[in-house]
């Protein structure tokens, strides 16, 4: 089999494996008991049918309505495939509503029907107006869909919008002002062409010219040709279209010394011989699916100067509607909007097209396999997993939406809007935003270790850029300025020390090393030598008022790295040992994970101390501990080392510390279920609300349950933050990712800024 079999194989596998199809419906409420089916059905259902009743807008509060669909195709125009029919549109229109779901948490019901006139087909839609919030319609083809679309807008009172029509207009706008912007051109001079004289041409050049376009610049093709007032067939929405020119016929004609073409036609019908007449610096949105009108690297291959785009999403700059329609359903659905009107589409334009000249964020890079995207040729639009698009085109739809008077229902506080969004695509890092934003206000220095690696120095760009940090890079300066050069990196004026060469420093942080360890069999002259080590030099720097933190650990192990910390820097006072801890960010907020990296078997005092140095951690991020301690027993349930051990440990815990919350020995389901924890053991002192500290009886087990945590319940683990020190030092997983970075020189500088403010600990008791 060669590739493209290969591929089309693939692709039918993927929709026939296992439950056919891409979708299926998930209850949103407990079922497990008869109390809950009770209520899910009858006799309890009848509650909020007579509400309903009684004022049908309850329909919104006690069902699924406010927050439903419909994706709806007679299959007349599927993709670029044509009239395939309902049945063979059905794919499509599952795919439109997973993406509905995963971009913007919209649940769609995908509706195929047999309904060729427009009579038939308004008929049912109408009729489905309780069940829904909105309607998307998909794959209809021009002109029937003109006109179904023109009655359903004006008979209904929720939104109802022709996504092929809208949303690809909406995306290709965003699209066309920044390539045009990129290669210097002015939307009332440029020169168009568009093939294509169906549902989404018509639609985009309706947009394009109410963004500065001409009518005179702009010249349209169906199948049959151009567009021309002498025609018969056209009927008044594509005449809108139809050009004076006497001076062209064909397709290739018109391309010369045209600026821009537009298909939404069909595949592979443009040849590089029309891209070669264009005019300089040409735009090309070849949007015909699955096949472009002129294949991507054949158009780059013609042209240097080209932007070229494409609706795939396996080439640079897809302008596929996909960008548009989960994100202005969302915001319509938000405000109860009666409709989707010119200042939504014109608001969702903006806000897409300003996104792509922002900095990248690092998970968009990391989500695309790239290091660099950046607003020019190759990057003109967002990318479709880029998280911000919820955010800001949802907003903007919602704004205006309310702004132009469709709006039943008002935003005031579009914070927790932005705030309820991020909830709703599962990117909940309240907690981390928190301390982004308190790093923010008072950025301290952060030395790195290992200045020399890709991905600290991106990280070290990072937070410079966002003003969460200021970087010092220790290593060798010419390898360091070359791997900026090389990926495009900016640092200004950083501060760069190579320890090697030796400073005006390194003298007296040797003297200091020797004064500290000369009863230790350290030398003056090893002192010396291992201040050319980067993680001796970098300890000494923070031990000194010389940096505020040190960031280390990426590509050496952990003792190694911590060594020279404890050497130098040392323990806080009254600590005994240094502990790790995981901020695991998880769907239901943050809980703390520790031991997870130091302590490879505690001693009952060894559990005490480690869970108070974790409580006392956790304060410091503004959250009020909860401590379990875990083990496989629960409150004396099963005797054996663990079990007796944590015991102890709480019962020791108990009695110096009585204003600590902790409990234990207890199994992790009962330290997180409040409703398991009450109704098994009431006498607890975590009942009421879940631990959000959890404390591991001995290192493996710490570690595989964050690993796991991690890798099967999707949690975001933002560590490990090494507590115990005088002074902050962190140590990086080995092989950690530049996001994981930045939230660790995030969590070192609100450390940083901590430990100048003292926190109250938990108050323990003299015995
Ligand atoms: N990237 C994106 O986001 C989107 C891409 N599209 C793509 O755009 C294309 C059209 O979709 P849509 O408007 O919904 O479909 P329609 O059926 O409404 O329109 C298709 C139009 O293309 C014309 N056409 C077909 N073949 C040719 C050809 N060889 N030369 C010139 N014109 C031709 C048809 O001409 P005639 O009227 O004479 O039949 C018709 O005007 C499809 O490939 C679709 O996948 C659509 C929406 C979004
Ligand atoms: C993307 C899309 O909606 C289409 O090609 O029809
Ligand atoms: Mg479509």
């Amino acid at each position: 089999m060669n590739n493209k079999t290969n591929r089309k194989q693939d692709a039918l596998d993927y929709h026939s494996k296992g439950r056919p199809g891409k979708i299926q419906v998930v209850p949103t409420k407990p079922t497990n008991s008869q109390r809950d089916l009770t209520m899910a059905y009858s006799p309890g259902v009848a509650e909020p049918c007579l509400r309903i009743a009684d004022n049908v807008e309850d329909v919104y509060k006690y069902t699924a309505k406010g927050n439903l669909v419909a994706v709806i195709s007679n299959g007349t125009a599927v993709l670029g495939l044509g009239n395939i029919g309902p049945e063979a549109s059905k794919p499509v229109m599952e795919g439109k509503g997973l993406l509905f779901k995963i971009y913007a948490d919209i649940d769609v019901f995908d509706l195929e029907i047999n309904a060729k006139t427009p009579d038939e087909f308004v008929a049912i839609v109408k009729a489905l107006e309780p069940t829904f919030g909105g309607i998307n319609l998909e794959d209809i083809s021009a002109p029937t869909c003109f006109e179904i679309e023109r009655r359903l807008k004006a008979e209904m009172k929720i939104p109802v919008m022709h996504d092929d029509q809208h949303g690809t207009a909406i995306i290709s706008g965003a699209a066309l002002l920044n390539a045009c912007e990129i290669q210097g051109k002015k939307l009332d001079k440029i020169k168009m062409v568009v093939n294509g004289a169906g549902a989404a041409a018509v639609s985009c050049s309706k947009m394009y010219l109410s963004l500065g376009v001409k009518k005179e610049n702009l010249v349209m093709f169906d199948i049959n040709g151009l567009l021309t007032p002498d025609r018969t067939d056209l009927g008044d929405i594509r005449m809108e279209f139809a050009t004076e020119r006497k001076d062209i016929k064909t397709l290739a004609e018109a391309m010369k010394g045209a600026d821009v073409f537009v298909g939404l036609s069909a595949g592979n019908v443009v040849t590089p011989d029309m891209l070669k007449g264009m005019a300089k610096n040409p735009i090309v949105f070849a949007m015909a699916n699955p096949d472009p009108e002129i294949a991507y690297d054949i158009a780059h291959n013609t042209r240097k100067d080209i932007i070229m785009a494409t609706g795939r999403s396996d080439f640079p700059n897809q302008v596929n509607n996909v960008l548009g329609f989960p994100y202005i359903f969302r915001g319509a659905l938000d405000v109860r909007a009666t409709a989707i009107n010119e200042e939504m589409k014109i608001a969702a334009v903006k806000a897409i097209a300003e996104i792509a000249k922002k900095p990248v964020p690092e998970a968009v890079n990391l989500a695309y396999s790239t290091t660099n995207l950046k607003f020019g040729r190759d990057y003109i639009i967002p990318k479709p997993m880029d998280q911000r698009l919820i955010i800001e085109v949802s907003t903007a739809v919602a704004k205006a939406a309310i702004d132009s008077g469709v709006a039943r229902k008002v935003i005031t506080d579009w914070d927790a809007y932005a705030e309820e969004l991020r909830t709703r695509i599962g990117s909940d890092d309240k907690l981390l935003r928190n301390l982004t934003n308190q790093a923010k206000q008072n950025p301290k220095r952060i030395v790195f270790a290992e200045a020399d690696t890709y991905k600290i120095l991106r990280a070290a760009q990072i937070v410079k850029d966002e003003c969460i940090a200021t970087p010092i890079l220790l290593g060798n300066v010419d390898r360091i300025k070359q791997i900026m050069k090389d990926n495009d990196l900016d640092l200004g004026d950083v501060q760069i020390i190579d320890p090697r060469e030796g400073t005006e420093e390194t003298e007296k942080y040797a003297q200091y090393l020797y004064n500290k360890r000369q009863r230790r069999g350290v030398t003056l002259f090893e002192a010396r030598k291992l201040m050319i080590d980067r993680n001796y030099y970098g300890a000494s720097m923070v031990q000194f008022g010389e940096a505020d933190a040190l960031i280390s650990g990426l590509t050496k192990n952990y003792v190694t790295t911590i060594k020279p910390a404890l050497q130098i820097i040392g323990t806080e006072e009254g600590v005994s040992r240094v502990a790790g801890m995981y901020m695991m960010i998880t769907q239901k907020g943050p809980v703390f994970f520790g031991d997870t990296t130091v302590n490879v078997n505690p001693t009952v005092q060894e559990l005490v101390d480690i869970t108070v140095l974790i409580e006392h951690s956790v304060r410091q991020f503004n959250v009020t501990p909860r401590v379990g301690i875990l083990s496989y027993s629960n409150f004396g349930s099963n005797d054996g080392p663990i079990p007796e051990k944590t015991r102890e440990a709480v019962r020791i815990l108990h009695e110096k510390y009585p204003d600590m919350v902790v409990d234990g020995d207890m199994q992790a389901n009962f330290a997180l279920n409040p409703e398991l924890l009450s109704d098994n053991f009431p006498f607890s002192t975590l009942v009421g609300r879940p631990a959000n500290t959890l404390i591991f009886p001995n290192l493996e087990s710490g570690n595989i349950a964050y690993k796991l945590l991690q890798e099967i319940g999707g949690a975001e683990a933002v560590g490990p933050i090494l507590l115990g020190l005088k002074k902050p030092v962190h140590v990086l997983q080995l092989g950690s990712s530049v996001r994981e970075i930045v939230n660790m020189i995030t969590i070192a500088v609100v450390n940083a800024q901590e430990k100048s403010v003292a926190v109250e600990p938990a108050k323990s008791v003299k015995r």
